[in-house]
Parts: structure tokens; C-alpha cells; sequence
């Protein structure tokens, strides 16, 4: 079933990466900025219709959403399942992955996504029930890493982190009340980081799949991070070690 695409950066990685996706792409007529020109640009070389019409139809297209003047129809592929991440593991060679144990905010997932492309992650793992999933607003929030960036929904998370454990990838959960910080966890090598659900964290299963369980230390008397800023302190202190070639 196709969607409603929007924002500029989702749109504009879709045209770059699944172009056979989109049938059609909608443009605010009434804007004439050099990013929507580019927009138009790239779907008429790839031959989609490129039609130009009023902010209200827009909004009538993508209700809710601020779609910055670009709406397009868009056929999302297939999602990876977990024997093809099993795969991508395997050949990879110091696998990094980020792990969501029930986050439900399109808008987290999304940051997440950007987030894990920019720290050079393999793969974005995640519940297929009660969990967001790769929504129109996720994929505006991750502006443009959900095309890019494969987002793996599995149906039975602790059987996923066994598959990646029996892989030689270590997986380290993290949590506010852990005894163990972030900056004393080896994070090189092939790793896993699982972050929890917004209200209730890691679940009790999935905690106990983990090998480590971290917390990143915290000032100023905040009871937590948001889930996406946690996700990125935790991926680029992995980036920071496996750069600096230590813990
Ligand atoms: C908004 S927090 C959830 C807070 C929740 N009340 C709890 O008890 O964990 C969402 C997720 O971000 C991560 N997180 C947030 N702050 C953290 C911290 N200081 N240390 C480690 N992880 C943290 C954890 O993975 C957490 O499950």
C-alpha cells in the first residue's frame, strides 16, 4: 500500500535511492526555494509526474504533518526480516547495531534512524508489535536515513539478541539505574546497544538477554534522557572508542 511521503529530506533520499517508488510527487506552487527545485529536478529524471499545487492540498495529502511543501506517493519496500540482518551481521566486519525495545514515538524512532545512520550503524532493530513503525512522520523525522539505513522489525526480540550474541556481537543495554557507566564499557567490536521504551525502559527480558548493562552519568537532577539522545551518546562513545582504538 502506498503512502504519503513528505518533508524535503525524506522525499529527496527516496528520489535518490528508491526512485522506482514514488508515482507521483506534489510541490507547494506557490514556493520557489532551490530545494524543491532540486526536487523536481530529480523526479523528472527519473520520469515522475511532478505536480504543482496549492499548500492546502497539501495539507489535505499529509494532515498533521509539517510537510514543508512536498508531499509524494510512495510505495515503501518491503521490510529486511531477520534472517537477511542475520546476513548483513555476518558480513560485516565490526558490527554496530541499535536496538529499540518498544519505543512508540514516530518522532524518536525517526531521530534514532538519523542518529544510527550518522554513527555508521549497521542496522536499526526493533519489536514489530507495540513499537513504532517506519510511519510517514518517522520517516520525516529521520530525514532521510530511513531510506538509506535498513530498519529491522523482529517478532520475538530476546530470540534476535541470541541470534547476534551466538554471532560474536556483545550486547549492551542501558538503563539509568545500572551500576556501570557508559565511559567504562568497552564499546569496540561487534556490539549491539539496546535503549528502551519512553515510559518503562528495557523490559525485564530483555535486560536479562544483555551481557552489560550500562548507564550514561547524568547532572542537574534529570531522571533521564530522551531515548534518541541516549541513542547518541551511546553510538558515538561506541564511534569515540572504535576511533581512538580504546575504552
Ligand atoms: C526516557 S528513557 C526511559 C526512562 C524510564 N523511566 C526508565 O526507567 O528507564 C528511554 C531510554 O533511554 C535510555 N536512557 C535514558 N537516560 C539514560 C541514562 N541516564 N542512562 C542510560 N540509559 C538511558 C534507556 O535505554 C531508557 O530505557
Amino acid at each position: 500500500m502506498s503512502e504519503q511521503l513528505h518533508g524535503i529530506n525524506a522525499v529527496e533520499s527516496a528520489l535518490r535511492n528508491d526512485p522506482e517508488r514514488i508515482k507521483v510527487v506534489w510541490l507547494d506552487a506557490a514556493r520557489d526555494d532551490h530545494r524543491l527545485r532540486t526536487l523536481a529536478v530529480l523526479a523528472e529524471a527519473a520520469g515522475i509526474a511532478v505536480q504543482r499545487t496549492s499548500k492546502k492540498a497539501l495539507d489535505r495529502r499529509a494532515p498533521d504533518a509539517r510537510h514543508q511543501g512536498v508531499v509524494a506517493d510512495y510505495q515503501p519496500p518491503p521490510a529486511p526480516s531477520e534472517g537477511d540482518l542475520l546476513d548483513l551481521v555476518e558480513a560485516a566486519r565490526e558490527p554496530l547495531l541499535l536496538v529499540l525495545d518498544g519505543v512508540t514515538d514516530p518522532h524518536n524512532l525517526g531521530a534514532c534512524l538519523r542518529t544510527a545512520a550518522a554513527a555508521g550503524a549497521l542496522a536499526v532493530v526493533a519489536p514489530r508489535d507495540r513499537a513504532a513503525s517506519l510511519t510517514p512522520a518517522a520517516r520525516k523525522a529521520a530525514s532521510g536515513a530511513a531510506e538509506r539505513l535498513p530498519f529491522v522489525p523482529v517478532t520475538n526480540l530476546v530470540r534476535t539478541l541470541e541470534a547476534l550474541k551466538s554471532r560474536g556481537v556483545w550486547v549492551v543495554g542501558t538503563a539509568g539505574d545500572a551500576g556501570q557507566s557508559l565511559y567504562e564499557q568497552d564499546l569496540r567490536g561487534a556490539r549491539a546497544i539496546v535503549l528502551g521504551a519512553e515510559g518503562e525502559g528495557l523490559r525485564r527480558l530483555t535486560r536479562e538477554a544483555c551481557d552489560h548493562v550500562v548507564h550514561i552519568p547524568m547532572r542537574g537532577g534529570v531522571e533521564s534522557l530522551n531515548v534518541s539522545v541516549a541513542a547518541g551518546v551511546c553510538l558515538f562513545e561506541a564511534v569515540r572508542q572504535s576511533v581512538m582504538g580504546s575504552g
